[in-house]
């Protein structure tokens, strides 16, 4: 399997190679030249294989050199032993053909650790098989930060730079991020929203100089790796339910883009996926791209869901790449007028595709607040705030199809929210202890302003990279 970047004017790439870059250095997204199929009988064939196995089986197409397929298993074996759950990402049913996806059992309760932990150990590996070291810059807007600084932190080969907007996440989040007492973390508390860190990232991987002088590094979802390694748990989930030989559609809370993007792959690799349903709060860019035609970012809006206050959404380019047919120009194109313009339109015939897949709906704040109360009332089973965008998401799709359960991915557990979770309940849940105990630490954090050239000198001082 080789990469070729959305933008198509970036070296075409193996998987390692993919792995190490981030984004292409045309500043497109890499992507596989075609998903590998997964036939019938081997969906079935994952029913009961734990959950590590079946990752192997399902990331191991994609990769592109032998001896890294051959390491896979032992990777993805180490990669969930820090899993606080046996089944790695278990399914709850809350209502009728209503089902919870459970993926908060990590070490730092939240989806991203499904790839993570994954990411972690293979970049390790690419990194001590070459003899480099390499200078990780991450943007968050609270989850993707905590689980690198959690995957990578103590390596002697990485150091870790995460940028996470000041003040726009919550006390959990930031403690989890701050607390690491590791040489090798940094946070950057960047005065801006997570849009402004992940543009700033962007930039830094296109600053060909910085790039090189730092070997920079990204574990955001612009590396494949981590929207393949998610891909893992639409099969799991499907099959637990009765794929191949029934439909199951997902309700996806959305940010970024990169999970529910995650369960387009799965589908394109054979996995029977009925809907793909974009869940947004109040940041709804998608919802109003997919009814109207047009990607056009508005200012961010803080809510109470703030890992998913992002109103550019890097993994639509992926999308929007293939229901292009992957027409590389008519990529350039649409985001050199995002870029010059702020907005663009999505062609009729990409949008027909689009909208043959997903549906997409927008929570506020008072429908979330509710269906956290509501789910609680009716099922005892507390939801986080991002959950609860997908939930009442998942409620709206079995209104029209009752017939096909609905999956509605679970991606932070609630005691990373309490303030909402009490508004909604009355009464806050318990973090897990060994979490609650590791958070009491000093806390370790430089402030920044939103400036590209801050934020690289600030890298470039500390990075042991550039000093090697
Ligand atoms: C808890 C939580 N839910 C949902 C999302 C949205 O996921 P994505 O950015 O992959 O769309 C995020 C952030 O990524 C998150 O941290
Ligand atoms: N919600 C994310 C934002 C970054 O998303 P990613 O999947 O691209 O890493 C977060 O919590 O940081």
């Amino acid at each position: 399997m080789r990469y070729l970047s959305t933008r198509g004017e970036a070296a075409q790439l193996a998987f390692d190679d993919v792995l190490l870059a981030g984004l292409a250095t045309d500043g497109g997204l890499y992507a596989p030249f075609a998903y590998p199929h997964v036939a019938p009988k081997d969906i079935a064939a994952l029913a009961g294989v734990p959950y590590a196995d079946a990752a192997a089986r399902l990331i191991a197409p994609f990769l592109t050199e032998e001896a890294s397929r051959a390491a896979l298993p032992a990777q993805t074996a180490a990669a969930y032993t820090s899993f606080r759950h046996r089944a790695i990402a278990p399914l709850t049913q809350i209502a009728d053909n209503l089902f919870v996806l459970e993926l908060f059992h990590g070490p730092t309760l939240a989806f991203k650790d499904l790839a993570m932990q994954l990411l972690g150990r293979m970049m390790n590996d690419v990194l001590e098989k070459r003899n480099l070291r390499a200078t990780i810059v991450g943007a968050t807007s609270g989850d993707t930060g905590a689980a690198a600084i959690e995957a990578f932190r103590g390596l002697p080969r990485v150091d870790v730079f995460i940028l996470y907007p000041h003040g726009r996440v919550s006390d959990v989040q930031r403690r989890q991020m701050t607390t690491v007492a590791d040489e090798n973390v940094h946070t950057i508390a960047l005065q801006g929203t997570f849009d402004d860190a992940q543009n700033i990232l962007k930039r830094l991987f296109r600053n060909q100089t910085f790039r090189e002088r730092v070997c920079l590094a990204g574990v955001n979802s612009i590396n494949w790796a981590r929207v393949v390694a998610q891909m893992v748990y639409y099969f799991t989930s499907g099959v637990a339910l009765g794929a191949p030989h029934r439909h199951v559609s997902f309700a996806v809370p959305t940010g970024n883009f990169g999970d529910v993007l995650a369960g387009y792959i799965a589908k394109h690799m054979g996995l029977p996926i009925e809907r793909l349903i974009v869940a947004t709060n109040a940041n709804d860019i998608l919802a109003r791209a997919l009814a109207t035609g047009r990607y056009e970012p508005r200012g961010v809006t803080q809510t109470q869901s703030p890992s998913m206050d992002i109103q550019l959404s890097s993994n639509f380019e992926r999308l929007f790449f293939d229901a292009c047919a992957r027409d590389h120009a008519a990529v350039r194109a649409a985001f050199a007028s995002l870029d010059q313009s702020g907005a663009f339109e999505i062609p009729a015939p990409a949008l027909s595709a689009i909208r043959a897949e997903f549906d997409a709906m927008s929570v506020g704040e008072a429908e979330t607040t509710d269906e956290i109360a509501r789910s609680w009332r009716d099922a005892g089973y507390v939801l986080d705030p991002h959950t609860a965008t997908g939930v009442r998401a998942a409620r709206a799709r079995l209104a029209q199809d009752p017939a096909t359960p609905v999956i509605a991915l679970s991606t932070a557990h609630p005691a990373k929210f309490p303030e909402a979770i009490e508004r909604a309940i009355g009464h806050r849940p318990r973090l897990p202890d060994a979490l609650a105990a590791k958070l009491e630490g000093p806390e370790r954090f430089t402030v920044l302003e939103n400036d590209e050239a801050r934020v690289a000198a600030f890298i470039s001082e500390r990075a042991r990279a550039a000093a090697a």
